[in-house]
């Protein structure tokens, strides 16, 4: 909310500036806050990226690597440990973003064709609720993202404190992800509008005229939704629609989630078995 407000403010005194209504040095306090507050959120994504490598990575194992801007975090703090500990680790990544960032720190990148058994993934996610349920592919990357994180014996999700809910929607306002076949685009929006209400768009690029395109040369939907919803169901029922390829709900599939927070710390939320004991990693140090 802060950095909302923050960010707001710098924008209005942005325009009012051009206008010639504030004076300069008002207009770089602003924006002083507004990087400061930046700083913190980037801090939050590291402490937690590095609690999650520090914890979970062993050497011989097999890693999921996930993708988006946590995630270079953890690649780094990875790469740091390969080198001091002379680990020997072999990462899947998710995308074509994290397979150049591991190839550029020199670690060993294979594939689920090579490595189908991971020991561990690790991921960023866009929201996560209080049973572990998250909301993926803000950066058009689910569909991999998914694939790799069912082949691991232990899903670990990394984000900064932003993005901790209690349900799903209450921060992350983008609506779901859902990759879909290119020319089945419309009839899949009209089948969730209709069968699930609220509103779903085609993300369009930012520096690219027409929409995202994703690794696997499909579209985006981000579809809004107007209430709480019973979430597998949901997921079933849009997977099922003829066109789409995967949603950005996964589902029961995080073990432990690392939340980064703005004063450096971090804290953790993990899943429980039926008898109320956490789901162990077993190469947790
Ligand atoms: O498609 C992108 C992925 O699902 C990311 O893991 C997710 O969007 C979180 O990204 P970030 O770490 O940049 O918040």
């Amino acid at each position: 909310m802060k950095l909302r407000g923050f960010t707001t403010l710098a924008r209005i005194s942005s325009c009012v500036l051009k206008k010639n209504c504030l004076k300069p040095s008002l207009f770089c306090v602003l924006r002083r806050c507004c990087s400061s507050e930046m700083d913190l959120i980037t801090q939050a994504k590291q402490s937690a990226a590095y609690q999650a490598i520090d914890n979970h990575v062993k050497n011989g194992q097999a890693l999921g690597i996930g993708s988006g801007s946590t995630i270079v975090f953890a690649i780094n703090r990875l790469a740091e440990r390969v080198q001091e500990e002379n680990l020997n680790v072999v990462c899947v990544p998710t995308s074509f973003q994290s397979k150049q960032l591991l190839t550029e720190k020199g670690l060993t990148v294979s594939d689920l064709e090579r490595t189908p058994s991971l020991d561990v993934a690790i991921d960023g996610a866009d929201e996560v609720d209080k049973d572990l349920n998250l909301i993926k592919g803000g950066g058009a990357a689910c569909t991999q993202e998914k694939i790799v994180a069912s082949c691991a014996k232990y899903f670990v999700v990394i984000a900064d404190h932003r993005k901790d809910s209690k349900l799903l929607g209450e921060q992350w306002k983008k609506g779901v992800p859902i990759e879909v076949i290119p020319m089945g685009y419309v009839p899949v929006i009209r089948a969730i509008e209709k069968n699930l209400g609220g509103k779903a768009e085609l993300r369009m690029g930012a520096n690219k005229a027409g929409p995202v395109v994703t690794d696997n040369g499909n579209f985006i939907l981000d579809w809004k939704f107007d209430e709480k919803k019973d979430w597998k169901k949901v997921n079933m029922e849009i997977s099922m629609i003829p066109g789409v390829v995967e949603t950005g709900l996964f589902i029961n599939m995080a073990q432990r989630a690392y939340f980064g927070m703005p004063d450096g710390s971090v804290t953790f939320r993990e899943k429980l078995s039926r008898n109320g004991t956490p789901e162990c990693d077993e190469s947790e140090k």
